[in-house]
C-alpha cells in the first residue's frame, strides 16, 4: 500500500508501505498512482513528497512477483511516467535503500533529497534483469553515460555521498531526511519542472562516445561467461545513446522481456531467496534459529598462520573483532605475521577508497603470539592447522584446559570428522566446525558443521559469526568432506576417469568453463595443490606405502580407482606452485596453464599400459558425467540429513565452488534439467561404469521421479525423517 497525508495545507505525502522493505508490489503501485491522482486533483495541495515507510525508500519490485502471471504485464514506467508528468513539483525523501524500481520511482521525481546513510542502486542485473521501469534510460540522462554504464551492469550499492558527487541527489542530509525533503519542496513550489524532468534532457555527449561504448562491451563480454544481463543492460543504455527516450523505452521494455523469460532471471532469484532461506537453520534434532540465540564474541583467537589462517584473521580484523594470532613457533609467527599485515594493508587500502578505515596496528585489535596462555580470556577459537587429525586433536586437547569455559572452539576443516577433534575436549557441546574457503577474507562461503554433541548456542554463534564477517554462513551435519567437499569428490573423479577413456584436461576444462564456472576442475586442482588431496589419500590408505602389495592400480575396496593424481604427485608436479600439474606454467607460482605435451604422452602410455581403449568423449557426456554425479551425491546428502534442502547445497555451490550464478546452483540446474532426464543418464552412465559407485542413482533421486518430477520447493517433503516436520 501507500499512504497519502498532508504534512501542511500545500503538500501531499504519499508514503510507500510493504513492510519489510517496501517492495513495489502491484497494490502499492496502484496505491501510489491513486494518491498522485488525488493531490493533482486537490487545488490547496501545491506540491509532493514520496517516501517509504521505517526509513526505508523502496528495495523496488516485488521480486516475488516476477513469477505471478498477474504482474507480468504491468509497466513500472507507466507509473514513474506518471510522476514525472505530474504539473506539481514530486520530491523523493530517500532513507535507507531505494534500490531498483525504488530508485526507478525516484528518478520519476523532480527532486531527490538522500540521508547520508542511504544506500541507492538498480541492482537488477543480479537477478538477471534490467532496470524496467525506465532507468536505463532517465539514469544517462542525468549522471552521464560512464556512470550510469557502471551502476546499471553491476548492480553495485552506491553510497549517498557518492550519490551526491555522481548528480544523482540533490540533497544530502544527516538528521531528518522528511523535514529536509519538505523544506525543498516549499522552496521550489512555482519554479519551472520542465528542466527537472529527466525524460526531457539530451543524454550528455562524450567526445568518444562510440570508442567509450566498444571497450565497454568487450570488457563485460568477457567477465558475462554466458551470463545475459550485463550485455543486454548495456544494450539498453546504448539505446538512450542512439534513439529518442519513447524509443528507448521501447527498447528497454523488449530487452527487459527476452531477461523475463531466459531461464537466467529466474534462476538467480531462486539464489536471491535461497541465500535469505539458509539464514533460517535447523537441525534434524529439532535445534533452529528460532529456538538458540548466539552468544556475544567481543574477542577471538586464530591458531596457524599458514594460507586459511591468514585470510581469517583479515576477516576478524576487517569486522572489527579483537583477535589473537597464535603460531607454534616464532619462525612460523614471523612469516605469518607479515603475510596478515601485507593482506590488512591491501584491505586497508581498499577500504580507503570508500571512506573506511582499518585498524590494525592496535596490539589490543591483533595480537601475535606462540603462548597459549594468551587465549585464557578469548570467547571463541579459530583453529586452521592443517588437515591432521592428531594434531588438531592435541590441539582442541590444550584449548579445552586453557580456555574459558564458555569459550567456543571452532575447527577450520575441510572433510574431518567434528566428533572426532570434539572427543579431544571435555566441552564436545562448545566445538563447531567452520569450514573457510580459500582465501578466507575474500570468498564468501563459511560452511558451518555441527557434531553429535554441537549445542544450538555454539552453531548459532558461529552463524552469527558469519554474518558479521559478511559471509554467507550454511548450516550442515557431520560427514566426510561435509557438503561441499563430498559433492566435489565425485565431480572431480569423473574428470580424471575422462582423462583415463580418452579426454584431455584442457578439453574437461573448457566444457564447464563454457557451462559457466569460473575455473573446471583441472585447473582448479592445479590453482588448489595437487598435493593436498595426494596427502589425504595416503592418509586414507588409498596412495603411497599403505596401499596393501598386490592391489590392483585401477581399484580400491572394490570400486574403480585412477592413480593418474598421485603419478603427477610422485613426479614433483604438484600444480602452479611447482610450474607443472595437469598443465605447465611459466614458471613456479606461474598462472597461465598451457596444455603439457608430456602429460598428453603420459595419457597415452597409461592407457596402453592399462589396456584402455582411448574413445572420443563428446561434450555433453563430458558435461552429464561431471555435473551429474556430483548432483546426485547431493541427492544422499538431502536423504541422509546432512543439508536441510536443496537451497543449501545450492547456495554453497555458488559461494564456495564457483557455480555460475545463473544457473541457480546445482540442485536447482537439475530441476531445470527434469529429474527423469539426470536419473535416465546416471542410469545409462552407470550401466557402462558398474564399478563407479557415485554414477549409481540415488534413491532419493529415484523416488523423487517415481512420485512425479514434482518441484524443487516441494523435494523434502518426500522424505519421511523427523526433520521435515520442523
Ligand atoms: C513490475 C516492475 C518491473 C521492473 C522494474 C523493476 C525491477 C526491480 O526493482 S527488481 C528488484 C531490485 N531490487 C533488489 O534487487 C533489491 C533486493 N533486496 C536487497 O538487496 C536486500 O534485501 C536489501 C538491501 C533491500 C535489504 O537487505 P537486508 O537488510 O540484509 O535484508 P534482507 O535481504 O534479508 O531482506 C529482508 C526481507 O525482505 C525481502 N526482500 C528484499 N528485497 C525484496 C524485493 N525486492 N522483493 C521481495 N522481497 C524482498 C527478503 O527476501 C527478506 O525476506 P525474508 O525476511 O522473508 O527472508
Amino acid at each position: 500500500m501507500a499512504q497519502y497525508t498532508s504534512a501542511s495545507t500545500a503538500l501531499a505525502v504519499i508514503r510507500l508501505r510493504n513492510p519489510p522493505v517496501n517492495a513495489l508490489s502491484l497494490p502499492v503501485l496502484q496505491a501510489l498512482e491513486d494518491g498522485l491522482k488525488r493531490a493533482d486533483a486537490d487545488p490547496s495541495v501545491k506540491a509532493i513528497m514520496i517516501c517509504g515507510e521505517n526509513g526505508k525508500f523502496s528495495a523496488g519490485a516485488d521480486i516475488q512477483g516476477f513469477s505471478l502471471p498477474k504482474t507480468r504485464g504491468i509497466s513500472l514506467g507507466h507509473f514513474v511516467s506518471l510522476i514525472e508528468r505530474c504539473e506539481k513539483p514530486v520530491v523523493a525523501a530517500i532513507e535507507g535503500v531505494a534500490l531498483g524500481g525504488g530508485l526507478e520511482v525516484a528518478l520519476g521525481c523532480h527532486y531527490r533529497v538522500a540521508h547520508v546513510k542511504a544506500r541507492m542502486g538498480l541492482p537488477e542485473v543480479t537477478i538477471g534483469l534490467l532496470p524496467g521501469g525506465e532507468g536505463t534510460q532517465r539514469l544517462p540522462r542525468l549522471i552521464g553515460v560512464p556512470a550510469a554504464l557502471d551502476i546499471i551492469t553491476t548492480g553495485r550499492h552506491i553510497p549517498a555521498t557518492e550519490a551526491l558527487k555522481l548528480g544523482l541527489v540533490d540533497e544530502v542530509v544527516e538528521e531528518n531526511t522528511i523535514e529536509a525533503a519538505i523544506r525543498l519542496a516549499n522552496k521550489v513550489i512555482g519554479q519551472p519542472l520542465e528542466p527537472r524532468r529527466l525524460s526531457l534532457r539530451p543524454v550528455p555527449k562524450l567526445p568518444n562516445m562510440e570508442a567509450f561504448l566498444s571497450e565497454a562491451l568487450v570488457k563485460l563480454k568477457k567477465q558475462a561467461r554466458r551470463y545475459l544481463a550485463p550485455e543486454l543492460c548495456f544494450q539498453a543504455v546504448r539505446a538512450a545513446t542512439e534513439l529518442p527516450f519513447a524509443d528507448g523505452v521501447r527498447k528497454e521494455r523488449e530487452l527487459f522481456n527476452v531477461l523475463l523469460t531466459s531461464g537466467q532471471a529466474q534462476a538467480l532469484q531462486y539464489a536471491f531467496f535461497a541465500e535469505r532461506a539458509v539464514q533460517k537453520w535447523t537441525t534434524p534434532h529439532g535445534s533452529s534459529w528460532q529456538n538458540a540465540s548466539p552468544q556475544p564474541i567481543h574477542k577471538a583467537a586464530v591458531i596457524g598462520l599458514g594460507t586459511m589462517g591468514r585470510g581469517i584473521v583479515t576477516s576478524l580484523v576487517k569486522a572489527s573483532i579483537p583477535v589473537v594470532a597464535l603460531e607454534q613457533n616464532l619462525e612460523y609467527l614471523n612469516t605469518g605475521r607479515k603475510a596478515v599485515m601485507l593482506l590488512l594493508e591491501r584491505e586497508a587500502m581498499k577500504m580507503e577508497q570508500g571512506a573506511q578505515t582499518l585498524d590494525f596496528h592496535n596490539p589490543a585489535r591483533l595480537q601475535f603470539t606462540v603462548d597459549f596462555d594468551a587465549l585464557r580470556d578469548v570467547d571463541l577459537v579459530i583453529e586452521a592447522v592443517f588437515e591432521n587429525m592428531p594434531l588438531k586433536k592435541e590441539i582442541f586437547q590444550k584449548l579445552s584446559r586453557i580456555c574459558k569455559p564458555a569459550a567456543f572452539l571452532c575447527t577450520n576443516t575441510s572433510a574431518l570428522n567434528i566428533d572426532e577433534i570434539a572427543s579431544a575436549t571435555s566441552r564436545p557441546q562448545q566445538v563447531v566446525g567452520t569450514h573457510f574457503f580459500s582465501p578466507a577474507h575474500i570468498m564468501r562461503l563459511l560452511e558451518i558443521i555441527y557434531g553429535h554433541h554441537t549445542s544450538p548456542t555454539a552453531i548459532a554463534t558461529a552463524v552469527q559469526l558469519g554474518k558479521v564477517l559478511k559471509k554467507v554462513g550454511v548450516v550442515v551435519g557431520n560427514c566426510f568432506g561435509f557438503a561441499g567437499n563430498r559433492m566435489m569428490f565425485p565431480y572431480v573423479e569423473q574428470a580424471v576417469f575422462l582423462l583415463e577413456e580418452g579426454s584431455r584436461p584442457e578439453a574437461v576444462d573448457q566444457v564447464l568453463e563454457d557451462f559457466g564456472f569460473k575455473i573446471g576442475p583441472f585447473r582448479m586442482s592445479d590453482l588448489a595443490g595437487l598435493d593436498v588431496a595426494w596427502r589425504s589419500r595416503k592418509g586414507r590408505g588409498l596412495a603411497g606405502d599403505s596401499v596393501p602389495p598386490g592391489t590392483p592400480a585401477r581399484q580400491r575396496h572394490g570400486r574403480r580407482y585412477s592413480p593418474l593424481p598421485d603419478l603427477l604427485c610422485e613426479n614433483g608436479r604438484f600444480g602452479q606452485k611447482t610450474g607443472k600439474g595437469w598443465y605447465q606454467y611459466e614458471k613456479a607460482g606461474g598462472r597461465t596453464a598451457k596444455p603439457d605435451p608430456w602429460l598428453h604422452n603420459v595419457l597415452t602410455q597409461y592407457r596402453d599400459t592399462h589396456h584402455i581403449k582411448t574413445r572420443f568423449i563428446d561434450q555433453e557426456e563430458i558435461l552429464e558425467r561431471c555435473l551429474f554425479s556430483l548432483i546426485n551425491e547431493g541427492f544422499d546428502i538431502l536423504a541422509e540429513g546432512i543439508a536441510s534442502g536443496p537451497e543449501h547445497l545450492d547456495v554453497i555451490y555458488i559461494h564456495g565452488y564457483g557455480w555460475p550464478k545463473h544457473r541457480g546452483g546445482p540442485m536447482f540446474y537439475a530441476s531445470t534439467v527434469g529429474l527423469p532426464r539426470v536419473l535416465a543418464k546416471l542410469q545409462r552412465y552407470s550401466e557402462a561404469h558398474p564399478d563407479v559407485p557415485a554414477l549409481r542413482p540415488s534413491t532419493f533421486l529415484k523416488k523423487l521421479v517415481a512420485v512425479g518430477n514434482p518441484p524443487l520447493k516441494e523435494w523434502m517433503s518426500y522424505l519421511s525423517r523427523p526433520s521435515n516436520k520442523l
